[in-house]
């Protein structure tokens, strides 16, 4: 439908009035979502009519769109759509005519292409979109000219009101609309990188678990289980603690007291003599067994001694044992599938007398640089910066990280790195040769292995240009943009989510941060990664060293930042 051979004539009627109640009366259309304003995304949508009329207050929109406006402004869709209708001026009865909101931040000229060869086709009143929740989008529809005129004169204030019997509905993947400020919030993120990487990753199976016997493991080795993910819930073989014990150096007690001091004083770790008598109290430590027969333990601090010898307590009735189970029961579960594997899970796991995860993971990658430039002798040559700084984030990122060999420009080599062994799974980083230049041959080798591209580009500087794609044998091949900081800031883009879509790993929350110079060096319409430093107080500050082909930005950095076209809006950090 795309062809324009087959391509259906229409004109459009864009209604970009209406106050928006629920966005604090904003002008919805002039909100941006990606860098470009929702009137701008419907103008674009609507970019194959014949005709576009725009409804609303006179915007800067550029040649060749008529502008209008109800009568009395803001006064409903309906008499939006009658003003737009009547600037068309008389039309054929069969005319298409497409009716479309300007707060739909995912709205393509494909989909509205689809609407009008399908009202068309099937000689339908109108078609409209049905979003992803099976609804109908009134506001996002083709009309036959005469269905329209007529809609309009019997209908009330309402579009509903005006949607003719007959009407198709046209499932249109992801164009809800914007009403409120958490749908804008939430079309920025998907509109944005993290958010096309997180969709390009759809597809993605995790890989299979395997099990890890913690206690065959030697202590030192248990690292080696760090960055897995749990594929199983974590759920206590043993409870916590195991038997009654003093939190608190002090005394154990039995009965009422004031106490009369028995001995010998009770140890961690060994089992102390019974509290035989009511009437009685034996000096504990920190962490040791009660004795049988007590029934708590009173801290040093809240004890004083009579002149008889006796302690008695100067609070009342406090207790310092934690009791048996009091942190878990056998079966419970402490740790939900998912989590990333850390060392406080590891403790965890055996306080609780757990001697096998069952995990994915850690990831394992394969490092490869690229270019005949890199590394070699001459006076053309330069030197591997990017594989250092690369490296260090993706270990940082709990990646395992293997250096693979360095690949020439030819086809043959690249072709070699993919076609090498590697375990299931296992990511093959690329830096460089993402580029189209006739030395890059990445993209062929992909081809001719029966690669799937994810992924090609993303609309951020540095680190768009990258490539994600996916091997015949399950392995993801990752090629980040040969300039170093583009390297490293593509590898902060994606390795996250690749991380989190291999292991089934539950994601963390996007982290946002306040960039006081955002605006100042946040690119027009491109996302922008830069370093970021924190000023103590909150708050960070953007690097405006711009370079990417050194390093120089990033030294020091605390973080990367995230900045939407503009620099206004949600910052994120990246790493
Ligand atoms: N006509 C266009 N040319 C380029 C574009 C573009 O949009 N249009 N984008 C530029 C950007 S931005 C980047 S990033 C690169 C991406 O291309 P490649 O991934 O093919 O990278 P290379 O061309 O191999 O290298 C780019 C640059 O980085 C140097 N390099 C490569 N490897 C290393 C390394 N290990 N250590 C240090 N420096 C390295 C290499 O010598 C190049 O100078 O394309 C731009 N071009
Ligand atoms: O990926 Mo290139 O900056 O965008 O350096």
């Amino acid at each position: 439908m795309d062809g324009s051979s087959a391509a259906i004539d229409f004109d459009a009627v864009i209604l970009a009035g209406g106050r928006a109640r629920r966005l604090a009366g904003a002008d919805k259309p002039a909100s941006r979502v990606g860098g470009r304003r929702l009137i701008d995304i419907a103008l674009h949508a609507a970019s194959r009519a014949g005709r576009i009329v725009v409804v609303g207050p006179e915007r800067d929109l550029g040649d060749g769109v008529i502008q209008v406006q109800e009568e009395p402004p803001f006064a409903g869709p309906a008499a939006a759509v009658a003003a737009g209708f009547a600037a068309l001026g008389p039309l054929d009865d069969d005319r298409n005519v497409a009716v479309l909101a300007a707060d739909l931040p995912f709205l393509t000229a494909a989909a509205v292409a689809e609407l009008a060869e399908r009202r068309t086709s099937a000689n339908a009143p109108a078609a409209f979109a049905l979003d992803e929740s099976e609804r109908l989008q009134y506001l996002v529809g083709v009309w036959r000219a005469d269905a329209l005129r007529q809609a309009l004169r019997t209908a009330d204030a309402s579009m509903k009101s005006m949607i003719p019997g007959g009407a198709l509905g046209v499932p249109i993947a992801g164009i809800a609309d914007v009403d409120t400020a958490a749908d804008l919030a939430a079309a920025r993120e998907r509109a944005g990188p993290v958010g096309i990487v997180a969709a390009s990753l759809h597809s993605i199976s995790p890989v299979d678990p395997h099990s890890v016997d913690l206690g065959d493991l030697p202590a030192d080795d248990l690292d080696r289980c760090l960055d897995s993910v749990l594929a199983r819930p974590l759920a206590a073989a043993a409870e916590f603690p195991a038997f009654d014990t003093a939190a608190m150096d002090g005394y154990a007690v039995r009965g009422p007291g004031p106490w009369r001091v028995v001995g010998p004083a009770v140890r961690a770790g060994h089992d102390g003599d019974p509290l035989a008598e009511p009437g009685t109290a034996v000096p504990i430590a920190t962490g040791a067994r009660l004795p049988p027969g007590a029934d708590r333990t009173i801290r040093v601090e809240e004890t004083s001694t009579l002149d008889d010898g006796r302690v008695t307590e100067t609070t009342d009735g406090r207790d310092d044992t934690r009791r048996r189970g009091s942190s878990w029961q056998t079966g419970d579960r402490l740790v939900a599938t998912g989590a990333v594997v850390d060392a406080a899970l590891l403790g965890t796991a055996r306080a609780a007398g757990i001697t096998r995860l069952d995990v994915r993971g850690p990831l394992r990658a394969s490092l490869h640089t690229s270019g005949d430039e890199v590394g070699a002798a001459g006076s053309a040559a330069i030197t591997d910066t990017a594989s250092l700084p690369v490296h260090a984030l993706l270990a940082r990122l709990g990646v395992r990280v293997g250096r693979g060999e360095h690949l020439p420009d030819s086809p043959s080599s690249i072709a070699d790195a993919l076609g090498s062994r590697r375990r299931p799974g296992e990511l093959v980083v690329i830096i460089g040769a993402t580029g189209r230049g006739s030395a890059d041959h990445l993209r062929t080798a992909l081809d001719e292995a029966g690669a799937t591209t994810l992924l090609d580009g993303l609309p951020v500087r540095p680190g768009g240009s990258l490539l994600l794609a996916r091997l015949p044998d399950g392995g993801l091949l990752l090629g980040l943009g040969g300039n170093p900081v583009a390297a490293v800031a593509g590898t902060a883009l994606t390795v996250p989510a690749l991380r989190d879509a291999l292991l089934a790993a539950t994601a963390a929350p996007a982290e946002r941060i306040t960039v006081t110079n955002a605006v100042a060096v946040a690119h027009h319409e491109l996302w922008r990664i830069v370093p970021v430093h924190p000023d103590g107080a909150g708050h960070w500050s953007a690097n405006t060293v711009t370079s990417t082909a050194e390093l120089r930005s990033l030294v020091g950095a605390r973080a990367l930042a995230l900045l939407p076209p503009g620099g206004e809006g949600a910052v994120r950090r990246l790493v």
